[in-house]
């Protein structure tokens, strides 16, 4: 695992280039002239006597034109450049410490074996070193991009990380610097021949004039300034220091990120803790700022917090359902009410029409009327067609009547009318009454929404934190089904697995979740869905496999197509939510397919794949001009899986490289926007497959292989590290070391939640990897619980 890597690859025999050919060819100062003789470590624990190359003595010479970026970075750093009795003490005492840790953490093997190893100078810089035939190299991923010879001053300024990459990272050794001692005119020598470089500088005093600055690599970058009346190198103050381009383009990155960060001297006084890196101090500032990490450790009762608020959820959410049907039938009476007073309205346009009509006929009546007849006198006589005395007194009384019928009607159609009118002011006020009503339950409702929204977002606030508390990375394993091998597996319980060779060593590890050898793809899903439901949350999650090459990672994660593995099941888990909550919420999915070879990220949706580069953005890597194809069904998933698993073949065939040798990474981003509030959460799902971690073996360790497994090397290793300063809480996550790391960046800490798939073979030939893997993930583990404690329990029998 980790460090120290070995696999096993035929194919490439055609084209095999041994170590030491490969060291001719890119040394032309001729790397076989400059052997010395000297006694360095075994991997079996012995010292014997072995061919190295000069590299103390002859410097760079022996490097002709790839100078290396070391030698230049020590030339040009105030260190002692002479071998010394000293340099030989450290050498002899990193053999020993060598050689006990060999005992303890790698099986012996034979002797002209490839181990990887990475280097970590006083300084921080580190590199990637394989060691061989009793010959150490380093890569020189600077300058010449090849394997050089180990500088032998080396061992007196750094240490190896070997085995275990989480184990040894207590191995921390605080090597004095050879820096005391020195005096500071050689040191402004050395400056002076070193080459050009961005650490260097000058800053214009008004009285002193012009003066030389240099960004020294200590522990931390410190930026001196050359004081030539006392001869010493002295701290820049920060007022000067900010006049300096280099700082003042550190400072201005920082207060791009961060304009709520006015104090310029403050965010330089930050970029100084965090080593010179703007990334690093933005997200110091965001860490201090809004970690919840900080926030004091939950408490059991706030589990039953959780589920009182639960409770008081589900009671409200029967509140608002009443609520809604009682507002449902208000407004049926409502409408009933306003129907109500529409027919009264009507009637009583039309009584008013009819007695308008009344009053009229009643007019016409009285102009048409005979005047009254004058008494008859007996002289007059009775002109002829005139009415006679009884019928005039007939109709006099008819007269009367009418005038009487009229004056009743008129009467009551008053009354009518009045009683209508205080009808129409009764309903009119039931209506305004109602309406006010109406008002006042509208109001109540949206409070009770929002209440109910907020105590949703709490509700899963809670159960993130009920997740971090059980722990933000799980870590699962799963054993490959294989009946053809002498198995090394027991499974006590659930959670521990034992695994035993046939010397009778056994060690127990344990984990979430252990499955058995029979377990089905849908019951490895089963435990990872809730996880996957908070990505449809906003929250970032992602699924790792881990293993040696055949173990069973791409089962696991991609799975044959008719059983299909993780990948599928996620992503149609997450349709089959986005459909649900179809009345809340409207979903966006885009899914993007990378591999990362030999440190190079390829774009899988582009035809035969194509490079792409990773930038910097905030605290996070973004890869400008990546395919993102938008997804709504499972139909198009298995299509979109079906072009990266197409252009992979051809991108492989390409670069010469197998699959195993290689990351596979699926980016889902899922947006949803809330239809009441307008809420946007973006979530994202990244489901990694890693390449193989077993350990190169002597006959595949040339050529192209080698740097394969170097590069693979590199990145577990810095995920291993990733892992261990997640676990111990540091302020620095060396999420930068890979490419790996830096795309995993966004779900690996902070709430972020992860899953790791540790995969083993049952086969008792792979013990020693099958063990290895374990102790990967049992340390991850540790990250979720936040211990110290060690999960592996060795016993022998
Ligand atoms: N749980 C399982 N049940 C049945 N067959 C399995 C299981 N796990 C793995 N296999 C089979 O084992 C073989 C190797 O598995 P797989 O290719 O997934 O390994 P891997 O770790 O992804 O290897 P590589 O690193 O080369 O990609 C495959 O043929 C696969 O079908």
């Amino acid at each position: 695992m980790g460090n120290s890597a070995s696999v096993k690859d035929k194919k490439n025999k055609g084209s095999t280039i041994t170590v030491a050919e490969a060291n001719t060819k890119q040394s032309p100062g001729g790397v076989k002239n400059n052997m010395e003789k000297r006694t360095a470590p075994q991997r079996g624990g012995k010292f014997q006597e072995v061919h190295l190359k000069k590299s103390a003595d002859h410097k760079s010479d022996n490097l002709g034109p790839n100078k290396s970026q070391a030698d230049k970075e020590v030339s040009s750093s105030p260190r002692s450049n002479s071998k010394t009795a000293k340099e030989n003490a450290a050498v002899e005492s990193y053999e020993k410490k060598a050689q006990s840790r060999d005992k303890n953490t790698t099986a012996p093997t034979e002797g002209d074996e490839i181990v990887f190893e990475t280097f970590i100078m006083n300084d921080g810089r580190e590199f990637q070193c394989l060691y061989t035939g009793g010959i150490r190299f380093y890569l020189d991923d600077w300058h010449s991009k090849e394997w050089q010879p180990f500088p032998h001053r080396w061992y007196n300024e750094g240490r190896f990380v070997t085995g275990n990459i989480l184990a040894d990272n207590n191995q921390q050794q605080s090597n004095s610097s050879n820096q005391q001692g020195r005096s500071t005119e050689q040191v402004a020598e050395d400056v002076q021949q070193s080459r050009k470089d961005d650490r260097e500088g000058t800053i214009h005093h008004p009285k002193r004039g012009t003066i030389r600055t240099y960004l020294f690599k200590e522990k931390h970058y410190v930026h001196c300034f050359f004081d030539p009346s006392s001869g010493e190198w002295m701290r820049l103050p920060l007022g000067w220091e900010l006049q300096h381009p280099l700082v003042k383009e550190m400072v201005g990155q920082v207060e791009e990120a961060l304009p709520n960060w006015k104090n310029r001297p403050h965010i330089l006084a930050a970029l100084r803790v965090c080593n010179y890196n703007p990334d690093e101090c933005i997200s110091l500032y965001l860490h201090l700022e809004n970690d919840e990490w900080l926030n004091p450790p939950k408490t059991s009762q706030e589990e039953n917090k959780l589920k009182a608020r639960d409770l008081k959820v589900k009671e409200l959410d029967k509140k608002v359902q009443s609520l809604e049907v009682k507002l449902k039938n208000e407004e049926k009476l409502r409408k009933d009410a306003e129907a109500q007073v529409l027919s009264l309205q009507e009637k009583l346009s039309d009584l008013e029409a009819k007695s308008g009509m009344a009053v009229a006929q009643v007019e016409a009546m009285q102009q048409t009327r005979p005047r009254t007849a004058r008494p008859k006198t007996p002289k007059d006589k009775k002109p002829q067609g005139c009415l006679s005395l009884e019928e005039l007194d007939s109709l006099n009384t008819k007269t009367t009547e009418i005038h009487k019928c009229h004056a009743q009607f008129k009467l009551t159609v008053e009354r009518q009318l009045e009683a209508l009118k205080t009808m129409i002011l009764q309903a009119n006020e039931t209506a305004k009454k109602l309406g006010e009503s109406d008002v006042g339950h509208m109001k109540e409702l949206e409070e009770i929404r929002s209440l109910y929204q907020r105590e949703s977002l709490q509700r899963k606030l809670l159960y993130n934190q009920l997740q971090e508390l059980r722990g933000n990375i799980r870590v699962f394993c799963r054993p490959r089904r294989d009946d053809k091998v002498q198995p090394c597996l027991t499974f006590p319980t659930d959670n521990e697995l034992m695994c035993s060779n046939s010397d009778g060593n056994k060690k127990t590890f344990s984990f979430d979740k252990v499955f058995k050898t029979t377990a089905t793809q849908e019951e490895v899903f089963a435990d990872t869905k809730p996880v996957i439901t908070s990505c449809a949350d906003g929250y970032n999650i992602c699924l790792i496999a881990y293993g040696q090459t055949g173990s069973g990672k791409t089962y696991t994660m991609m799975g044959p197509e008719k059983n299909p593995g993780i990948n599928i099941r996620a992503l149609t888990e997450l349709l089959d939510i986005c459909e649900k909550r179809a009345d809340v919420k409207v979903y966006e999915m885009k899914i993007s397919i990378v591999e990362i070879y030999n440190e190079a990220v390829i774009d899988l949706l582009v035809p035969n794949g194509k490079t792409v580069e990773l930038k910097a953005s905030g605290t996070n890597f973004r890869i400008p001009g990546l395919t993102e194809v938008p997804i709504r069904s499972v139909d198009e998933i298995k299509q979109v899986m079906k072009t990266g698993d197409e252009n992979r073949s051809v991108a492989s065939t390409k670069m010469n490289s197998t699959s195993s040798r290689s990351h596979l990474i699926l980016m889902l981003t899922i947006e949803g926007k809330d239809k009441v509030n307008g809420a946007i959460s973006k979530g994202m799902l990244t489901l990694c497959d890693l390449a193989g971690s077993e350990r190169i073996g002597k006959t595949e360790a040339s050529g192209q292989r080698l740097v394969e497994a170097a590069a693979i090397n590199k990145s577990l290793s810095a995920l291993g590290q990733v892992f261990s300063a997640l676990r111990t809480s540091q302020m620095h996550i060396p999420y930068r070391n890979s490419k790996l790391t830096q795309i995993l960046r966004p779900c690996l800490g902070g709430d972020a939640k992860a899953c790791v798939f540790v995969n083993i073979s049952p086969d008792v030939t792979n013990y020693p990897e099958t063990c290895n893997t374990l102790e990967f993930g049992s340390n991850a583990r540790q990250v979720a619980l936040g211990q110290a404690k060690q999960n592996v329990k060795r016993m022998r029998d």
